[in-house]
Formats: C-alpha cells, structure tokens, sequence
C-alpha cells in the first residue's frame, strides 16, 4: 500500500482508553486531511501515536514501513511532527533550531545544512527571524519556526497539531496553502484543526473523532452536516454556501448538555 495506514489502533493513559480499535481508511500521498472533534476526543493522542510519541496498541503503517519498527533516525526522515506548541526554554536562535532538526536524521555537512535550513525559512516567508533568539519570537512566528522544524527533513508524512492557533487571518491563509502545496509534491498531510470553515476550504477529508472512535470520515461536504454539529459539539448550527460557494458554519446556539 502507499500512503498511511491505521489498523486496530488502541490507546490508553492509565486504565483509561482515549482510542478505542480505531481503523482508518488509508490516506493517500496527496491529500490534506484533517482530523476534528471536540476538546479531548483524542486527537493530539491519536498524532503522538501516529508519530512514534507515545505508546498505543495497533499498527500504523507507512508506504508498507511499521511505523514502529522503524529505527529512530529512519523515522525521522520520513515523518515530521509539528506539535500543538514549542517547548520553551531554548537557548538557540532560529536557525540553529531547524539545523538541530535537520540533524536528529542525521549528519548533513555544515554548508549545506545552512542552506537547506535558510531555504525552509524563506519558503515559509520567515527568512528575516533567521538570527533571532526562538525564545524571544511571538507566539505566531514560534508556529511558522515549528513548521519549518517539521518540514526541514523533507518528510513524507507531515503530522501538526493545531498549526493555525496563533496565526493571524493572513499567515493561517498562507500555512494552509503551504500545507496544500506540500500535499501536492507528494506528502501524506495530516493536521487537527478546531476550526471547521478553514477545514471546509483547505482539507481533502475530514475524519471526525468522537467518544474514542470515528463519528464521521470523508470530504468536507459529507462530513459537515448540522447533525454531526449537534451530535459531536452539542450545537445547533446550518451549514450554508457562501457567494462563492464554499461552506460556511453558523453556530445558532449551544443544546442543552446530553445528561
Ligand atoms: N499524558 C496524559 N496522561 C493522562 N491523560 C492524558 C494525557 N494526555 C492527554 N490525556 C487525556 O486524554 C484525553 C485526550 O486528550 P487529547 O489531548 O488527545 O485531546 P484533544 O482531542 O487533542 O483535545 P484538545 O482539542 O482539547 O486539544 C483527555 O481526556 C486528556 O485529559
């Protein structure tokens, strides 16, 4: 098979399961999926497991590679994990930081890992942070670095997790058509986003997560519908086409808590 591949996933923190036997139909190089749901359906957990972070039963399989059998620097070649914040505390600039991740697939000769890491930076129109401390960056230029740590070893699956949070309406713009065109040169590109008009507009599918497993998986016109609204986020909402025929979400009101 080529793409990714999730089968009979499981994971648990303690005695409680967050993801129950979780079956994926397989994503192709290509697309931009998203995955959904409400505040801790699993998501993150779900993107950790996939990225070899944490623990799970299950296999998750890239182009026919068992994820976790994959020695480390291997994995790091092919996989890049954009997580939901960078951990503070650093003491590199910028560029050292995309060299360092650049390194953790192995050594690339100091010339050229210069070069590569200054050409991910002003792909991604951050070129000017490249001297800056990473701990002095604002919290939306500290997402676009976390991107271009993901992107720098040129994975073939990208994995982010709430990319767009403390992104400005232009920058989100710009990172979902990055995401678009990374899919485009022939990546596996899944990302969580909370918000479901930007997934209407950018993603290939949707996979809603609910209750441990999947409520919902397929293009964004199957998948928003009001009665998933009501059901996965207990509100009542219409689900319109704006002028120029994208869809749009209007929350009316939040339904009484399901007792
Ligand atoms: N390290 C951990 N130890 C124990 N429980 C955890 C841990 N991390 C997450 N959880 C629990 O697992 C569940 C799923 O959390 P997760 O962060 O995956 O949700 P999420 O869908 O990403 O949520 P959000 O939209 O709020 O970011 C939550 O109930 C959370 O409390």
């Amino acid at each position: 098979m080529s793409g990714l591949s999730i089968r009979d996933v499981s994971i648990r923190y303690g005695k409680r399961v967050v993801i129950r036997d979780l079956t994926l139909p397989d994503l192709p190089a290509g697309q931009v999926t998203v995955l959904a749901g409400p505040n801790a359906a699993g998501k993150s957990t779900l993107l950790r497991a996939v990225a070899q972070l944490g623990p799970h039963a299950g296999r998750i399989m890239l182009d026919d590679a068992d994820l976790a059998r994959l020695p480390g620097p291997q994995r790091a070649r092919l996989v890049g994990f954009m997580p939901q914040s960078l951990p503070s505390g650093s003491s590199l600039i910028v560029l050292e930081s995309i060299i360092a991740a650049l390194r953790a697939a192995g050594e690339t000769p100091a010339a050229q890992a210069d070069a590569q890491a200054m050409a991910v930076l002003d792909r991604l129109g951050i070129g000017a942070l490249a001297l800056n401390p990473l701990d002095q960056l604002s919290g939306g230029q500290r997402q676009l670095v976390s991107l271009a740590q993901a992107i720098v070893r040129n994975p073939r699956l990208l994995l982010l997790d709430e990319p767009t949070s403390a992104l400005d309406l232009a920058r989100q713009v710009r990172l979902l058509a990055e995401l678009r065109r990374l899919a485009a040169e022939g990546r596996v590109v899944v990302a969580v986003l909370h918000d479901l008009a930007l997934a209407a507009q950018w993603a290939d599918r949707i996979v809603v997560l609910h209750q441990g497993g999947i409520h919902s998986d397929g293009p964004p016109e199957k998948v928003l519908t009001p009665a998933m609204l009501a059901e996965v986020y207990g509100v009542e909402a219409r689900v319109e086409r704006c002028s120029r025929g994208n869809l749009t979400i209007l929350i009316d009101r939040e339904l009484a808590p399901v007792p």
